[in-house]
Formats: structure tokens, C-alpha cells, sequence
């Protein structure tokens, strides 16, 4: 999808650690800048000077974007332009921090994944598990002229019990390669710090940056000019970071982020709808580090199964099959990330031995939250494909049981095969709507519900979103989730010995379904808490947003962003049920579940008559088209309605 996926060799994205490293030393760097050369309130003659050299700045950055040719990239798509402009103007790392004024924020998520070439060829990315598929296509240039054996052996210790330190250690002899590389971009970086330095001193930011009345006429004609854009959006973001130095007299503050999320919608490629949104849940600098961090798809990570192998193993083995690889960071044992590979990871003898499986390191975080221990029963509430399903019960060690349950009975197909592939032997795959439970079966140790979700978390790897996500999916699908926690609640045995745990994630940032799902959740049962996640990473959960306060320990839910953590954008949320509620015993089936919510949900005015209305004229043709598989599948021909020769 776009042409950040197009194959174009480039150094190997940073493991977590040394992406949050560099991260960390940038922040100080721009601290530094700021207390340096935050300027004075603009007087005129100032504003004048400013805007001098800012031009001098535009010019500089002109040149650069439009490449050795001089050509401007016109353009509708957004997305593509972006990409091209990515790969135009970093030929090497950090080559971006001279582009933008030195105080700006610094938006250098590219030079983590860059872009990469397909791991996979078209043929062998079918085989690849059906949500992660799209996640591999990458190549990263990596060198590593170390012994394989001896490299797999420095970066695993036998019992896999890493300190930090060790951690670190282990990193940094993982491959001679990698710390030259990382020490030549240290070097390389305080080298540029020093230009922005330089440059900070020199260039003071200008405050008129909204195009005038006639200009924004203009610009409604047709397609503009992408590098002049993603110039406006750095300094409106500069402007609104200091909006009472910086703002143009005469001009408010809404105007700026007015103009800001008109351009953020050309560059990127978003609906205004959705850019909006994504925008509030930000600082605008940081936003615009979230808007690119979507631009590129997270790292290629796979997940160690622990029932078939050890981690050590596993990379050793694939090492010599030409892969390069180390672990993901300190959080996870059992986590390693590919950089580069000479073979198709989905389709190495390890992988059809069910050794490992690909699975996106976010994925993992919530099944650590859930924290299953041996012999217990836990039900996974939506399974598919079961990536999720096959942790916890390698977590288990095959003992107890862990009933895997998804509502769309094609999607429990690939749920199926994972588990055998895996060799999980203590699963039951079910296919309920989930808020059949505790109907079907109740009095679970432990819940995992990774509940369906706009996916707003994971756009660098489905751009669609971009475009599809409307204000209705945003009041249907909390609806929807709200119903299946609370079903989740009721069908948790409180009396459990170590557990009475109901974990809750998403793949989404949107608060909606996040924080606003989970206060709902302790509103209505007033028999869970929540309780820290235990997961090492993570930015706590809003307490408040636009207006809307949620409860004080919803702080102890965690989020994550790909611009913080190269993880998908995920949510987590971990209760302890405290006691027992007449809602155990619920026998409500879903229909009744949803009847009931869609009366109180019309009450509290959030949904109303025409919500979920189907419209009859489309479904019309699904149906038709259905029965006609139908009739095809038991030999008859739909146009005769009799039944076909064979
Ligand atoms: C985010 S995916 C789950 C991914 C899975 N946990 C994994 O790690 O591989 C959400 C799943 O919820 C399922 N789903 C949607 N509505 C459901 C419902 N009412 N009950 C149960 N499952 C549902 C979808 O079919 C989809 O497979």
C-alpha cells in the first residue's frame, strides 16, 4: 500500500531501546535549544528580520525537497507524496533535523523503519497470519560479518533471564555491525545538533505563516503544492507550541489549527472527521509525530512459542538461515525482531514447525497484563486469528484450559490453524457473539478481551483507515464494546484464587473506546477495579479529555503510540473483580444485551432512532448474493433453481 512499501534498501530500523534512547537525547537536545534561543516578543523590525531569514530557511528547504531534478511533486495522494518525500530527502540519517527550523519538533520516525523491501513475495505473504500479513515487507540494509553462532550465543543467556544491563550488553554484542552503525549515527547526530545549534541561533520563526484571504482561494483550485505544506504544518505547529510569542496579531488561535488540519488532511491523506480527532489527543508537535510515526509500518516482529522452543534457539536456527534478528527489548523474553532476512519468515521450517509466530510486539502486552498462570480456565473473548490465544496458553504450559471464542466463524479458521500449528493442546475454540457469556459458560479465572475496534492504532499498517473510520463507527463500536466488557465482568469468577482478572485492549487510540469504555465498565459494576497492568512501558490513560471526566484510576490504564514506542497504537486496561453481582448469573442472551443497551444508550441521548439502521436497499444485494453461494455450494444452478449436473 503506497509507495512507502516500495522496495528501497535502507540501514535497519532501532530495536525499542535504542529508538527510546535516541528519543530521550533528542528531548534534552531541544530542551537545551529552547532555553537557548527562545526568542523575545516579535517587535516589528524583529518580525521583519524573522522573516528574512526564515525565507533564506524556506529557500534551503525548497531546494532540498525538490530533490536534484528541481521538480516539484504535484499530486493528489497525499500518502504517496509523503513517502516520496521521505525517501528524497534522507539519504542518511537525521538528514531531516537541518531541514526544519532547529526548535521544531522533531519528526525523524522515518529514519526508524525506513523503507523497506518486501520480506515476502506476493505468494508467500498468503501464508503469512491473515491481521499481520501486511506488516511484512520490509528489508532493512543490515551488515553482519560476525560468526552467526557466536553472535546468537552473546545475545542469549540459557535461562533467557535478562537484567537490564545484561539486556544491554547483549544488544550491543547482538551484532558488531549494528554498534558501529549506531556509534556513526551518535556521532553523525551530535554533529547536527550542533548546526541546529547554529541554526536555532540564526533563524528566528516567523508569525504570519496563514496564507492570506486571496491565497487560501487560490489554494482551493486544485492539488498544492506538498513540500509547501508540509512546510506550513511545521510552522503552524511552531506557532501553536508558543501561540502568545508566536501568533500573528489579528489572527486567533483557532484559525492556526483551522489551517493546521487542512493540511494535515492534504499531506497525509485523512479525512477532516479523523484528523480532527487523532489531532485532540495530542500536543499539535506531537500529533504531527504521531501523524508521521503512521506514515511507516511498525518493525517485523515475531513471538517465541515457548511450548516447541527456547528464544535462544530459535534465533540461533534462524540466524543460520541467514536472518538477522535480536529481542525486542527488556520487556519481553520471548519477543525478537527481524531486521533483514534471506528467507520468507512465514514460511521457514521453524515457522511450519510452529516455533514461532509473526505477531506484532504490541499484541503481546496485553497477554502480560492478563498475567495466566498454569492450570487455570480462561476465556480469550474475541480470538481471531488467535495470536493472543496461542500466548496465553503457551504461557500456561498446555495446562488448564483457555477457551478461544470468536464471533465470525470464517475468522476462526485461521484461529484454528494457529493453535495447531503452535501445538496449543489446552484450547476449545468457540464461536458465540461474545456477549453470550456468562450464558454459554461463565466462572473464568482470567478474561482476555481484545475487543473488535476501529483500528485507529494501526493505521501504518492499513492506510485505509485513514479514509473509512466515520463519526458513526465511533458511537457503534464503543456500543458494541461496552456490551462485550461488561459480559466479560459477569463471566469472571471473583472467588478465583489468583486471578478474577478481566483484561481489556484495543488496537485503537480513540478515547471513545478506550478510557470512555472502561469508566462505563465502573459505573456498571461497581464489583471491579482497576488495577495497575504490571507492564513495563506504557503512558497512563486520560483521566480527562475534552470535557469528559473519567474516573481517578483510569490513570492506571496504559496507551501506546507509535511515535513513543514503535509499537502499534494500543490500548490496555487490567480489573480485578472484587465481588460477586447479580449480573453472574446473567442469562441474557446478546440480543437482549443489545436491546437493553440500545434503550440506555437512546436514553443518554448518545445513540438515537436511526442508529445502526440498516440500509435495506444494500443489504438487498449481500443477500441475494448469498443465497445464490448457497444454492451453487449444494449443486444448484440460482438461474434454473434446479439442481445442476455434475
Ligand atoms: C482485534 S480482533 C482480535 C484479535 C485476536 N485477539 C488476536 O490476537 O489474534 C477482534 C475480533 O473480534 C471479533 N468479534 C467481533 N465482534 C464480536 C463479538 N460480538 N463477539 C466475539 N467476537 C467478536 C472479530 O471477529 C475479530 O476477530
Amino acid at each position: 500500500m503506497g509507495s512507502r512499501r516500495h522496495k528501497n534498501k535502507q540501514s535497519a530500523p532501532p530495536s525499542l531501546d535504542e529508538f527510546q534512547a535516541k528519543q530521550e537525547r533528542k528531548a534534552k537536545r531541544v530542551e537545551e535549544r529552547t532555553k537557548r534561543t527562545r526568542p523575545e516578543p516579535t517587535d516589528k523590525s524583529s518580525s521583519k528580520k524573522a522573516k528574512t531569514t526564515d525565507e533564506k530557511h524556506h529557500k534551503h528547504k525548497h531546494d532540498k525537497h525538490t530533490g536534484e531534478d528541481g521538480e516539484h511533486k504535484h499530486g493528489k495522494h497525499t500518502h504517496e507524496h509523503s513517502s516520496k518525500k521521505h525517501k528524497k530527502h534522507h539519504k542518511n540519517e537525521g538528514e531531516e533535523d537541518h531541514e526544519f527550523p532547529a526548535d521544531l519538533p522533531e519528526v525523524d520516525l522515518e529514519e526508524l523503519s525506513k523503507a523497506k523491501k518486501s520480506l515476502f513475495d506476493d505468494e508467500e505473504e498468503a501464508d503469512v497470519d491473515e491481521d499481520l500479513q501486511d506488516e511484512f515487507d520490509m528489508e532493512q540494509e543490515y551488515e553482519n560479518d560476525e560468526d552467526d553462532d557466536v553472535q546468537v550465543k552473546s545475545m542469549f543467556s540459557d535461562d533467557e533471564e535478562f537484567g537490564e544491563d545484561e539486556l544491554e550488553d547483549l544488544n550491543a554484542a547482538n551484532m558488531e555491525s549494528l554498534s558501529k552503525k549506531l556509534d556513526e549515527e551518535e556521532a553523525e547526530e551530535a554533529e547536527e545538533a550542533e548546526q541546529e545549534l547554529l541554526e536555532a541561533n540564526q533563524i528566528q520563526p516567523r508569525a504570519d505563516v496563514l496564507p492570506s484571504k486571496e491565497e487560501e482561494e487560490m489554494m482551493g483550485d486544485g492539488p498544492q503544492d506538498l513540500t509547501s505544506v508540509r512546510t506550513r504544518i511545521i510552522e503552524i505547529v511552531k506557532v501553536l507550541e508558543d501561540f502568545k510569542t508566536l501568533g500573528a496579531e489579528g489572527r486567533s488561535r483557532t484559525e492556526y489549527v483551522d489551517r493546521l488540519l487542512k493540511d494535515i488532511c492534504e499531506y497525509f491523506g485523512y479525512t477532516p472527521f479523523l484528523a480532527e480527532k487523532l489531532f485532540n489527543l495530542f500536543s499539535p508537535s506531537e500529533a504531527l509525530e504521531f501523524f508521521e510515526a503512521n506514515e511507516i509500518a511498525r518493525p517485523i516482529t515475531i513471538r517465541t512459542n515457548t511450548l516447541k522452543t527456547r528464544r535462544r534457539d530459535l534465533a540461533q536456527s534462524l540466524v543460520n538461515r541467514g536472518v538477522n534478528l535480536q529481542p525486542i527489548g527488556n520487556w519481553t523474553k520471548v519477543g525478537l525482531q527481524i531486521f533483514d532476512s534471506q528467507v520468507p519468515i512465514g514460511a521457514t521450517p521453524e515457522y511450519l514447525a510452529g516455533q514461532y509466530i509473526l505477531q506484532a510486539a504490541s499484541s503481546f502486552l496485553p497477554v502480560i497484563a492478563l498475567d495466566p498462570h498454569e492450570n487455570e480456565r480462561i476465556l480469550d473473548m474475541a480470538a481471531a486469528p488467535g495470536g493472543k490465544t496461542t500466548y496465553i496458553s503457551a504461557m500456561m504450559k498446555n495446562t488448564g484450559c483457555v477457551f478461544a471464542n470468536d464471533a465470525n466463524k470464517n475468522r476462526t479458521k485461521s484461529l484454528i490453524a494457529n493453535i495447531h500449528r503452535l501445538g496449543c493442546t489446552n484450547t476449545i475454540v468457540c464461536n458465540y457473539d461474545a456477549r453470550e457469556f456468562p450464558k454459554v459458560i461463565g466462572g473464568f479465572d482470567r478474561i482476555l478481551l481484545d475487543a473488535p475496534c476501529s483500528g485507529t492504532g494501526v493505521i501504518g499498517k492499513d492506510q485505509s483507515v485513514k479514509v473509512s473510520r466515520t463519526e458513526k463507527d465511533f458511537i457503534q463500536i464503543p456500543h458494541l464494546q461496552k456490551q462485550l466488557l461488561l459480559s466479560a465482568i459477569d463471566s469472571v469468577d471473583c472467588n478465583s484464587k489468583h486471578g478474577g482478572v478481566i483484561v481489556y485492549s484495543t488496537c485503537s487510540v480513540a478515547v471513545e473506546e478506550d478510557e470512555a469504555v472502561v469508566d462505563y465498565a465502573l459505573r456498571k459494576r461497581p464489583n471491579v477495579k482497576l488495577v495497575e497492568t504490571g507492564l513495563a512501558i506504557g503512558k497512563e490513560g486520560f483521566t480527562s479529555f475534552r470535557g469528559k471526566t473519567f474516573h481517578p484510576s483510569v490513570k492506571l490504564t496504559r496507551r501506546y503510540y507509535p511515535h513513543t514506542y514503535n509499537v502499534d497504537g494500543f490500548f490496555v486496561a487490567k480489573f480485578q473483580k472484587i465481588g460477586p453481582s447479580p449480573h453472574d448469573d446473567n442469562q441474557a442472551s446478546a440480543k437482549e444485551k443489545e436491546a437493553l443497551a440500545r434503550e440506555e444508550a437512546m436514553e443518554e441521548g448518545i445513540i438515537h432512532e436511526d442508529f445502526a439502521n440498516f440500509d435495506n436497499e444494500e443489504d438487498e444485494k449481500y443477500i441475494s448474493k448469498s443465497k445464490k453461494n448457497s444454492l451453487l455450494k449444494k449443486g444448484i444452478n440460482p438461474k434454473s433453481s434446479t439442481p445442476s449436473k455434475k
